[in-house]
């Protein structure tokens, strides 16, 4: 039996233009996202995914007092392709097909935008690998939770993936099937606050619709992405430099710019305009937006009392600098 353990992420700046081969300026949190996988002795695989929230069960009470539930086929089929996939392309790679118990924990809300896709792909395609006794090279394990993400998604950057797997703070820039992921040495201390609320879109459809408009007006659509990428690379310089101040206004940009794309929402504008007033020195959706989280670059109570009014949640985490590894092994 083998635990994994693969961090999310915040994206400072860059979410959304680096499907486009933009790129994105990301870093991992100490949030994780646990799998424990078990070796079945037949060719079963069983998944339990404690942190999955599925709507709607119906339930049948018969006059004995028996109780049978049922849910929606679909919806848990749907709510698990990132899990099932993970273990396909595990197959596939290691040409070994063995049965498995693969049990899910998550530290961070699911599908608010941290990441928890690109965490449970990298972690269980590593859980099973490991448990069935494979080294698996981390550029690999990558490569092969990026392929998840494209596969369940239709259109995913390789930015989530990177961070699950590596850690750290990097600048990642898509070419074609290659990734450039370069460490990024911070000139000081960035100060983050983490706002959210519950998502019910999922990156999938956030994606997709940001793809619509790209297609029925790209000549509207592309500056707003490539100047998305300008503000990553500058940010970047901001925050090798130390900057806090250009970051923070940076951000702010990437924020309208987002916002132009359509993927904010109310909850999260007033979350992002709370965290100013009140003295951060920039706000941003992050990860897919259509709720979600926010980041604020702050270290102020004040900041996250203001959050916290608006309705959102407040989620304190530090960076990451391992990615994925392994939490114990029996
Ligand atoms: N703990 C978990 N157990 C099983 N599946 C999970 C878990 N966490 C995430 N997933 C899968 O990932 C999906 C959420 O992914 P989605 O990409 O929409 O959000 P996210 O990755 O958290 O945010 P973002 O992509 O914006 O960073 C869930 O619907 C589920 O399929
Ligand atoms: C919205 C997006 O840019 C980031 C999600 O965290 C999607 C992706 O990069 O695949
Ligand atoms: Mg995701």
């Amino acid at each position: 039996m083998i635990t994994i353990r693969a961090p999310g992420k915040v994206i400072l700046y860059g979410e959304h233009a680096v499907v486009y081969g933009e790129p994105a300026l990301a870093m991992a949190i100490n949030k994780y996202l646990y799998v424990t996988a078990r070796a079945r002795d037949d060719n079963k695989i069983n998944i339990n995914a404690r942190d999955l929230r599925l709507a709607g069960i119906s339930v049948t009470i018969s006059e004995g007092g028996d109780v049978v539930a049922k849910t929606d086929y679909g919806a848990v089929i749907s709510a698990l392709s990132y899990v099932k996939r993970a273990i396909e392309l595990a197959m596939e790679y290691l040409d070994k097909k063995v049965g498995i118990d693969l049990e899910i924990r998550s530290e961070m809300p699911v599908g608010a935008g941290l990441g928890t896709s690109a965490a449970v792909a990298v972690a269980t395609i590593l859980a099973y690998a490991k448990e069935l006794g494979y080294d698996i090279d981390k550029r690999e394990l990558s490569r092969l939770a990026w392929q998840v993400e494209k596969d369940v998604q239709g259109s995913a950057s390789p930015t989530d993936t990177t961070m699950a797997t590596f850690g750290g703070i990097m600048y990642i820039k898509p070419e074609g099937n290659n990734t450039v992921m370069e460490p990024v040495k911070p000139g000081a201390n960035v100060p983050l606050i983490i706002g959210y609320v519950p998502r019910i879109s999922t990156t999938k459809d956030l994606v997709a619709m940001v793809r619509r408009k790209y297609e029925i007006m790209r000549n509207i659509i592309e500056p707003i992405i490539k100047s998305i990428g300008l503000i990553t690379k500058k940010g970047r310089e901001a925050l090798e430099m130390g900057d806090l101040e250009l970051m923070g206004t940076l951000m702010n940009i990437n924020h309208g710019l987002l916002d132009a794309l359509g993927v904010s929402t109310r909850q999260l504008n007033d979350m992002v305009y709370a965290a100013r007033h009140a003295g951060a020195l920039g706000s941003k959706l992050t990860g897919a937006g259509g709720g979600g989280c926010m980041i604020a670059l702050s270290d102020r109570i004040e900041v996250e009392k203001a959050i916290e009014l608006t309705g959102g949640s407040v989620l304190r985490a530090g960076l990451d600098t391992n990615g994925a590894t392994i939490v114990s092994n029996d």
